[in-house]
């Protein structure tokens, strides 16, 4: 990482002289909540983002260390579908970054930092939106990770759609509005009350496409939250296509959160009363309001309430690949699974319940192209190994495909492993 002029811890004392708390100065001590138990050993072979596998499973267990009774800090969570985690990339090998990389999915190409989801970062912190299955004791059981064994998590929070959704998916910025956004005039500092305010740098400026009408999400109720979500959701969304899904898309979303909310502060209408109310207040907007949120969402070319991301997350020049199996692969995998002595299947693996959960797992991460950048770049011809629960993974990538050659008991891998060790260090 290269240092700049600026020292890069802030000085611990303000200009008054008075010692700032490290906590006011961003520096704090963190204390892992948890270390997941995930079905990946090493990061070779982890998908990328949560998305990619939603069958790879893992395992939180709030240590007692951080709450005499784990189970109380997970008290509640089980109502929702989905968690933030928050974790520390503790395999990067080094603290060091650079602030141009190439993300896979970018082929080679160079891009900041700050708009790739890389591991090396200046804090080596992840964040990953996993399914949560459910909730035991002081254990969370999750989904969909991209995190590896023993992966130290910092914090989890509750996905909660309307605080961390933005309703209306839309497509990349087309390059008139994304040089319009490049050339948009910030305004003004804001400058808030306080002694010990940053001084310098972009801190305290705001753009002004991040301004939004009105309380911010925590002050309002649930319910001027729903219908003031819900009208503009239906008016801003720029995209004909949208518009026609998105009230449903909106009602569905409050549908199933309705359960998890009930347990808490937040009670929200049903979905009958949602729609009956729903055309209430689309009466009641006023004109005012709605054509300037329309005239602003306009001039930006996207919505205030719309996300956008640049076209190489979204058709990345790296294809999706094929993934085959050879039949000495499928027999392999096919050992993985016997039957106990009342006949009842049971299989050899800790997160898969099945041997065709292992299966599509193996597809699902080998189908993103797993390998680096320079790996599919300079060592096509290579063997490419993986491990997944205790699938040790063989295969090979060919013009647009990946092929599974093995699938062996990572237990029979490590004993070959230490008879060889062994072989080695007899006289
Ligand atoms: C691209 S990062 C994205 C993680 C997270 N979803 C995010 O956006 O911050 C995911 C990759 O990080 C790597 N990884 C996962 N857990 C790790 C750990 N504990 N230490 C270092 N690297 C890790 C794996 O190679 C995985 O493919």
């Amino acid at each position: 990482m290269q240092r700049s002029e600026e020292p890069r811890t802030p000085p611990a004392s303000t200009p008054c002289g008075c010692m700032k708390p490290a906590l006011e100065t961003g520096n704090i001590l963190t204390e892992p909540i948890g270390y997941i138990e995930s079905c990946f050993s090493a990061k070779n072979g982890t998908p990328r983002q949560p998305t990619i596998c939603s069958l790879s499973r893992a395992c939180l267990r709030i240590r007692k260390s951080v709450f005499n009774n784990p189970e109380h800090s997970v008290l509640g969570l089980e109502q929702f579908s989905h968690v933030w985690i928050l974790f520390v990339f503790h395999k990067n090998g080094h603290l060091s970054c650079k602030a141009k990389v190439q993300p896979p999915r970018l082929n080679g190409t160079k891009t900041g930092i700050f708009s790739t989801r890389s591991p090396h970062r200046p804090n080596a912190i992840g964040l990953t939106l996993a399914k949560l299955d459910k909730v035991e004791g002081g254990a969370i059981y999750l989904s969909g990770v991209d995190m590896i064994n023993g992966t130290p998590v910092l914090d989890i929070k509750p996905y909660i759609a309307d605080y961390d959704s933005p309703q209306d998916l839309v497509e990349p910025l087309d390059e008139l509005n994304f040089q319009e956004r490049k050339q948009r005039e910030w305004p003004h500092p804001v400058h808030t009350a306080g002694l010990c305010e940053p001084q310098q740098g972009t801190e305290g400026f705001r753009p002004q496409y991040h301004t939004t009408e009105g309380n911010q999400p925590e002050d309002q109720t649930a319910e001027e939250k729903y219908l003031k979500d819900k009208d503009s959701a239906e008016m801003k969304c720029p995209l004909s296509k949208c518009r026609s899904t998105t009230a449903d898309c909106v009602l569905e979303t409050r549908t199933n959160q309705s359960s998890s909310r009930d347990g808490g502060q937040i009670d929200l209408p049903r979905p009958k009363e949602g729609r009956d109310r729903l055309s209430v207040v689309e009466g009641d907007a006023t004109t005012q309001e709605k054509s300037s949120e329309t005239r602003h969402a306009s001039s930006m070319g996207v919505s205030s309430s719309a996300s956008c991301v640049p076209s190489w997350v979204k058709d990345s020049p790296v294809t999706t690949l094929e993934v085959r199996f050879t039949p000495h692969a499928e027999m392999d995998l096919e050992h993985f699974s016997s039957e106990d002595s009342t006949g009842v299947n049971i299989t050899s693996f800790k997160y898969f319940r099945s041997v065709k959960e292992a299966k599509c797992a193996i597809i699902d991460v080998l189908a993103a192209d797993p390998r680096s950048v320079y790996r599919r770049k300079h060592c096509q011809d290579r063997l490419f190994y993986f491990s997944m629960d205790t699938a040790h993974i063989t295969c090979w990538f060919g013009d647009g495909f990946a092929e599974v050659l093995r699938v062996k008991h990572t237990d029979t891998i490590e004993n070959a492993v230490g008879q060889c060790s062994l072989q080695s260090a007899s006289p």
